[in-house]
């Protein structure tokens, strides 16, 4: 397919915008063929972005820059018209000056390179539920990583020549390749210039500067998430950071659950695990993000909008996900920022092999001895979802699956018991709001800290949070709604020597049990200040042989601990001044008098 052949005047003016801006050597048109990804990952391996691996089969390593191996959230702007529109939570600027500033960054951007047009589908092409999106790039492993995460077809543009409507999305590694210059083998521009923008009122997405997954990737964070956000808000459904996972118990009854915890706090593991408990199944729908709307039957339908994993490779072992390792070892991955051995497989922290020399993913010889960190914390695998042997077979259901429950989580040493079943949607949606998590390697700066994350999406909502836990608030109160059930969980709790209480990974499948009984009301719960907990003598602790202190922890209520928080939660919602929804610090003020 040509330029020429696109009929739909948007498309074909905006596209024709940003060639004579962007001025690249040559425009080429994804078509999503195997024979169009093989020609440019053979380019890569030839201009030595990428590394043909021995093992996967038809899998690559690319190490990216040092300085450019996660989302900036620094540099990623919301540009509504009005600033009170992006909310305290993002950062914002003016869509003109924007605009300006990009008429300047992106003239020439492309001299030297391709520009590719992406045309993909988040979602089943035929699912009511999926949208589209075009993506510009100059970065063939952008359009490689696309293709994996996305469903990428040239079918998408006789669509939008139809009139489906799209989201604009438009990306530069931002380094012009200058006359008989070489190239990089990982383009980007420093940190000062690096963009994620979004513009929520025209659905576009704009960035510059950086080739790394969620900066990238136009179709997962910015579109899945910060566009898909506001989409969902203006028009009563949601979009949200949640794996989706199917959940059978011994007697073949099925249950699906969503769940949402930050950006490398487990939910990956949690979409694929493999329960140690017997006779009970988990297979997936998603790993990442949730698009959901109402169904006929008043019950919220969800699908995975993205195709593929760009999952977090160091800690993924045959013993902590084997499910994601067989899913990688099918091949036809993309692995960034890993270690590769002498004889040309990946590595990581905490993979199965232990190789005695490699070089490491800045490319020097490591060994195990060596004190450094042989892949960068935030490496990642890209790997189609299909090749996941616990793949659903509703994974592609053009109409969704029904959940039944929504799960809430993070990273919490002290504080949070391992399950916690909310009393209410409101109580649900205040256990939301005020979601902390200590920080991880997936966003540049701050490991370790603790921040308020509230639903998993600080990093991720296209608008003002306050907005956006009043939609929360308005979807219980659709008239007929069959709510999921709202549970805070925490796999992450450490005793006073730092280890961890709770086996996690398989074993959280004791907790999913529980939750799956309590849907069906077969299980009683303790009522308790902070919410319904469960009876450590009723919960399925078989075969663990943990110590009484740390049970004692993982199912109680730490009073002073929670008191010393509420303060916290006082600031939180401060912040959102008058878009706060009343309902929150009245949830607040309740749970301060169960306290004491
Ligand atoms: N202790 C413990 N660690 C876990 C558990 N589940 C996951 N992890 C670790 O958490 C890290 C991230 O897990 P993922 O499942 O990749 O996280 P994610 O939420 O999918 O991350 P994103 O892709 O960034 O959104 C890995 O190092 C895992 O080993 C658990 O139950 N217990
Ligand atoms: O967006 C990315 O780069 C990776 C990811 O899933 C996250 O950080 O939540
Ligand atoms: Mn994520």
């Amino acid at each position: 397919m040509q330029m020429t052949d696109i009929k739909n005047v948007e498309l074909k003016s905006w596209l024709q915008k940003w060639v004579d801006l962007t001025t690249p050597d040559a425009v080429v048109i994804c078509d999503g063929s195997q024979k169009q990804n093989d020609e440019l990952c053979n380019q890569m391996v030839k201009s030595g972005t990428f590394i043909k691996l021995n093992n996967p089969p038809n899998s690559y390593l690319c190490r990216s820059d040092p300085d450019d191996v996660a989302r900036v959230e620094e540099r990623t702007y919301i540009c509504s018209e009005k600033q009170e529109d992006a909310g305290p939570t993002n950062h914002w600027r003016a869509p003109a000056d924007m605009r300006a500033e990009f008429d300047v960054l992106f003239k020439g951007c492309m001299k030297g390179r391709t520009l590719y047009v992406i045309p993909f589908s988040m979602g089943p092409v035929e699912s009511p539920i999926a949208k589209f999106g075009v993506e510009l790039t100059d970065s063939a492993y952008v359009v490689v990583n696309m293709s994996i995460m996305t469903r990428v077809s040239d079918t998408i543009i006789g669509k939008i020549d139809a009139g489906a409507p799209f989201v604009k999305c438009v990306h530069s590694v931002g380094m012009p390749l200058e006359d008989a210059k070489a190239d990089l083998p990982w383009p980007s521009a420093p940190m000062e210039k690096k963009y994620i923008t979004h513009f929520p009122e025209t659905r576009e997405i704009i960035s510059f500067g950086s080739g790394y997954g969620g900066n990238a990737l136009l179709g997962k964070k910015c579109f899945a998430l910060r566009i898909a956000s506001v989409q969902a808000h203006d028009e009563g459904w949601m979009a949200e950071h949640m794996l989706i996972l199917k959940l059978t118990n011994p007697a073949g009854k099925v249950k699906f659950v969503g769940a949402a915890f930050p950006s490398a706090c487990g939910k990956t593991n949690l979409a694929m695990m493999e329960p140690t408990i017997p006779g009970w199944k988990v297979e997936t729908i998603g790993d990442d993000i949730a698009w959901m709307k109402f169904g006929e039957d008043g019950q919220l339908y969800a699908i995975n909008p993205e195709a593929g994993f760009f999952g977090v490779a160091p800690g993924t072992s045959m013993h902590s996900n084997p499910n994601a390792m067989r899913t990688i070892n099918a091949g036809n991955s993309i692995f960034t920022n890993c270690a590769i051995t002498l004889d040309g497989k990946v590595w990581w922290e905490d993979h199965d092999d232990s190789p005695s020399e490699l070089v490491d993913w800045v490319r020097r010889p490591w060994t195990p001895a060596c004190g450094r960190k042989g892949a960068h914390p935030n490496a990642r695998f890209t790997s189609p979802a299909r090749q996941c042997p616990v793949i659903a077979s509703e994974w592609e259901d053009p109409k969704g699956v029904p959940i039944s429950a929504f799960l809430f989580g993070g990273r919490r040493k002290t504080v949070v018991p391992l399950v916690n079943e909310a009393k209410s949607w409101e109580h649900g949606v205040f256990m939301g709001a005020t979601m902390a998590s200590e920080m991880t390697a997936a966003a540049r700066g701050g490991a370790g800290q603790l921040r308020f994350d509230p639903f998993a999406m600080l990093p991720f909502c296209g608008y003002h949070m306050g907005d956006y836990f009043k939609h929360w608030l308005n979807i219980g109160n659709k008239p007929g709604a069959k709510l999921p059930k709202i549970f805070y969980v925490n796999w992450f709790r450490r005793g006073a020597d730092g280890h961890f209480m709770w086996p996690g990974f398989g074993d959280n499948s004791r907790v999913l049990e529980w939750i799956f009984n309590r849907c069906d009301n077969a299980v009683s719960a303790k009522e308790t200040a902070i919410g319904l907990l469960p009876d450590p003598k009723t919960f399925d602790l078989k075969g663990l042989n943990m110590p009484q202190a740390d049970i004692d922890e993982l199912f109680g209520v730490d009073v002073e601990g929670w008191k010393a928080v509420l303060p916290q939660m006082e600031e939180h919602f401060a912040k959102f001044g008058d878009r706060l929804p009343a309902e929150l610090p009245k949830q607040l003020n309740e749970l301060k008098k169960r306290l004491g």
